[in-house]
């Protein structure tokens, strides 16, 4: 039997005051594959472990089949975990190992055909009568599926199984999981840093970031509509450029976005999404550009939607079927906080001296937002750098704009190249991070 998974409202706090999760609310459906996804310490796990019943909701309710679970005894849930760290018992052979929770379940029957059928199920029949410390991290990692398969659960928890794995063994496993599951029919939950996994694993996807739900959706939906630059930004790579921008809807003139030394002309006539930006005239934005959504080529080339720029050429990263070119558009980066990893000593440090700055304005706007803004406008302010010379963000090269194209450009660095955006690609956000082009898709009533 598989089983449905319901959080109505919860929130979790280890420490008084500091919520880890906050008002989370979700329905998984029996059978259903749903990926948590989120940056190191966004709760994902502290989700999974409220599920087990290994943590107790601070707040809210844990529904399993309709029923209120939240004093239900993690052995009375009929759920299986999956941990990072394989947690096999070093002293017992991969037979004991799949077969403990089978004799737990049932000391007098004899787990043997379940454990053998559950190894040949996971290719692993051969390392039955091995120990731990015998076996290598996929195979290990294999053992713990099949300890947790045998038991035949009505759901999977699993939080991070690949992440102790080779690149090449993740992938394979990760089919293997897909595949698996998707034979059991059994729901799981899984969580994982790593959009690539959440993408290629899930039936739906939850992005969290600091404790809040950021979007639910389809792997297609989260990346084709991001609801806020933290998604667009965590969801895809090369990650999506975001660029500083102003809107310029001049009452007698073509409307536009205003990029620093250039701008996306926006053609007539405008589409309803374009229509909808005129009432931002004059304010500041983030606009979007995924690397499909910038291409090389002349303005002659243009096709309908497509308005020309250019770039100077900083970088070009060969990846063998395709190369990501980096380009300065004369434009402005803006940050992600949460996502700029390698700046987060410092840049905390920086938020705390600029409370009353930009972030504190922008937290402001944040109004709920417990999590924070979800992007800085200006990184020389987060720096307290030269504004005129904003340093590129630490771990990306220099550049404001990445493009991918085909390795059989000849590309230099200096090179000054033509650019062609796609307006149909064209993702905007207002100064919380919330997008607003293409139109969120209920629009507040304007009588508000
Ligand atoms: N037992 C605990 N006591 C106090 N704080 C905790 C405890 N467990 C987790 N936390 C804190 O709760 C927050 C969320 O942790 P959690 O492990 O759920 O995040 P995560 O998204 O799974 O992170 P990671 O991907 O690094 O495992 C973190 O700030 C963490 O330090």
């Amino acid at each position: 039997m598989s089983r449905a998974i319901s959080l109505h409202q919860v929130s979790k706090s280890y420490t008084r005051g500091v919520r880890v999760v906050e008002r989370l609310s979700l329905d998984i459906a029996p059978g259903e594959f749903l990926v948590l996804l989120g940056p190191s310490g966004c709760g994902k796990s502290t989700v999974l472990r409220m599920i087990a019943g290994l943590e107790d909701p601070t707040e809210g309710e844990v529904r399993l089949d309709g029923a209120y679970a939240n004093e239900l005894p993690p052995a009375d849930r009929d759920v299986a975990m999956v941990f990072q760290n394989y947690a096999l018992y070093p002293g017992m052979s991969s037979r004991e190992n799949i077969g403990f929770p089978l004799r737990l379940e049932a000391p007098n029957a004899d787990p043997g055909p379940r454990v053998e059928a559950t190894a040949r199920m996971l290719g692993i029949a051969d390392l039955l009568d091995r120990f731990p410390h015998q076996l290598s991290g996929g195979e290990r990692q294999r053992v713990a599926m099949g300890r947790a398969i045998a038991r035949h659960p009505s759901a999977f928890l699993m939080d991070e199984p690949l992440s102790n794995l080779d690149a090449k063994l993740r992938n394979h496993l990760r089919a293997e999981i897909a595949q698996l599951t998707r034979t059991l029919g059994v729901t799981t939950v899984y969580v994982t840093h790593d959009q690539g996994e959440a993408m290629s694993l899930g039936d739906r996807v939850a992005v969290l970031r600091g404790g809040v739900l950021q979007q639910l959706g389809t792997p297609r939906t989260v990346y084709a509509l991001p609801e806020n630059v933290f998604v667009a930004a965590f969801i895809g790579t090369p990650r999506i450029n975001l660029l500083r921008g102003i809107v310029l809807a001049p009452l007698d003139g073509a409307m536009s976005i205003g990029l620093g030394r250039q701008a996306l002309v926006l053609p007539e006539p405008l589409c309803l999404d374009h229509q909808l930006l005129r009432v931002q005239q004059g304010r500041e934005v983030i606009v979007g550009l995924r690397s499909e959504a910038v291409r090389l080529a002349r303005p002659s080339d243009a096709r309908p939607g497509e308005v020309a720029i250019s770039g100077l050429v900083e970088h070009v990263e060969f990846q063998g079927h395709e190369v990501l070119v980096h380009l300065n558009t004369g434009s402005r980066p803006a940050l992600v906080p949460d996502l700029e990893a390698p700046r987060a000593a410092a840049g905390s440090a920086g938020r705390r001296r600029k409370e009353g700055g930009v972030i504190g304005r922008l937290r402001g706007r944040a109004g709920g937002l417990r999590a924070g803004p979800v992007v800085v406008l200006d990184p020389s302010e987060e720096t307290g750098a030269d504004r005129d010379d904003p340093p590129p963000p630490d771990g990306r090269l220099p550049g404001d704009l990445i493009v991918r194209t085909t390795p059989d450009h000849a590309l230099r660095h200096g090179m000054q190249v033509p650019l062609l955006v796609d307006l149909a690609h064209l993702f905007v956000f207002d100064q919380r991070g919330v997008r607003i082009c293409p139109a969120p898709a209920r629009l507040p009533d304007l009588e508000e």
